[in-house]
């Protein structure tokens, strides 16, 4: 049996991040358009999210950057030097880059040391113990180094291939939708220790996860991709508050969302009037309105009456859906839980000017 009783293991996982860099990125599968001109760039020791619905393109990204698979087109650079085009082909092994993916891909028949030995073989023995040993306690399982995983929690599995990821010391870890597989209570504390780790290693990190609220929980930056294009790229604030179109929008909040016109510089919504910046009458607009941002109170001054159509208690939240005048269109809402009286039915809706987005109903937000 090995011990972990190594003293040198505290200045384990540090490693020196690199940047990397996707250029006009093109990938064809036969017919398939896949990526269509991807350029993003992960900034050294940066976590940045590749945010999308299913098959937007985020894994392939990823499996570009990991060697995995070759672009039709574009370059991919680390820390300025060519990877992958131009002719050149960094093979995986040569690029230090660490790979999580969504079912961890643990060996089954091989114990928690092994599984972690086994990333590290270019090294010599003692190097591949202490190493492996150095990942293991960093994660927190050195009691665990001769289990085999299917003892180990959904949790301690996921600690397991982080700490197979990081053994190697790579300047960039890429995880594809690394905590899926948890259930969610156990995900948010793990990823919440994820984090901590990936900051103490100060790798580059890329993480592909569909849910916004992971993206925005995890990523110093965030990439949204839908249909193999990037649609917008920035920080969770940036985005949140500043969408640059409806589909944004709609990834990062739960909207109620009407079709309108612009007319004398207003725009007219069953919610309320609101102000069309400058375009021109006739402008087609989706106004769409934060199911967060309308506050639902008893009847009182101004605001716009509404109906209670049923109520959903959530705990912290509750879900409402109400009626209002000059619209079939059931309007969504999500308030704190028990602030509305129980079997209010008439109620008075306000809607808080912050929540409120209005969008030009072009081509690219139909
Ligand atoms: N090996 C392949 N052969 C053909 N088409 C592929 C291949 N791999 C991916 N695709 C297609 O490329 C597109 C992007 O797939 P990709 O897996 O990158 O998307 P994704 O955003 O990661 O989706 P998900 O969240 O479902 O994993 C999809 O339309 C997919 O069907």
């Amino acid at each position: 049996m090995v011990q972990s009783q190594d003293s040198s293991l505290q200045r384990t996982g540090v490693t020196f991040a690199a940047e990397l860099a996707f250029e006009d990125i093109h990938l064809h599968y036969g017919d398939v358009h896949t990526l269509k001109g991807i350029s993003l760039v992960a900034k050294p020791g940066e976590i940045l999210c590749l945010l999308g619905p299913s098959g937007s393109g985020k894994t392939s990204l990823l499996r570009l950057a990991a060697g995995l698979e070759e672009q039709s087109s574009g370059r991919v650079r680390m820390n300025g030097r060519v990877i992958a085009g131009d002719n050149v082909f960094t093979p995986p092994e040569k690029r230090s880059v660490g790979l999580m993916f969504q079912d961890f891909a643990l060996f089954p028949h091989m114990t928690i040391l092994d599984n972690v030995r086994f990333g590290l073989r270019s090294m010599s023995a003692a190097d591949t113990n202490r190493e492996a040993l150095a990942a293991i306690r960093r994660v927190g399982l050195e009691h665990h180094l001769n289990s085999y995983p299917h003892v180990l929690s959904g949790g301690e599995q996921q600690r397991v291939a982080l700490a197979r990821a990081l053994a190697p010391r790579p300047s960039v870890i890429l995880m594809d939708e690394p905590f899926s597989g948890l259930d969610t209570r156990l995900k948010d504390s793990v990823r919440a220790e994820t984090l901590a780790i990936l900051r103490e290693t100060r790798a580059t990190a890329i993480v592909v996860t569909h849910d916004a609220e992971e993206a925005m929980r995890m990523g110093d930056r965030i990439a949204l991709l839908d249909h193999g294009e990037i649609i917008q790229a920035g920080t969770a604030h940036e985005i949140y508050h500043a969408p640059r179109n409806l589909f944004v929008a709609g990834f990062f909040s739960e909207l109620n969302v009407f079709s309108s016109t612009c007319r004398g510089g207003v725009t007219e919504t069953p919610l309320g009037t609101f102000d069309c910046a400058g375009r021109p009458d006739g402008t087609p607009v989706s106004v769409a309105v934060r199911t967060v941002g309308l506050d639902v109170r008893a009847p009182g001054e101004g605001g716009i009456p509404g109906r209670v159509v049923s109520r959903r208690f959530l705990g912290v939240t509750e879900n409402l859906v109400l009626a209002v005048p000059g619209t079939d269109q059931p309007v969504r809402a999500r308030i704190r839980a028990d602030e509305l009286p129980a079997g209010i039915r008439d109620v008075t809706i306000y809607v808080r000017p912050g929540d409120i987005m209005l969008f030009e109903s072009d081509a690219e937000n139909a």
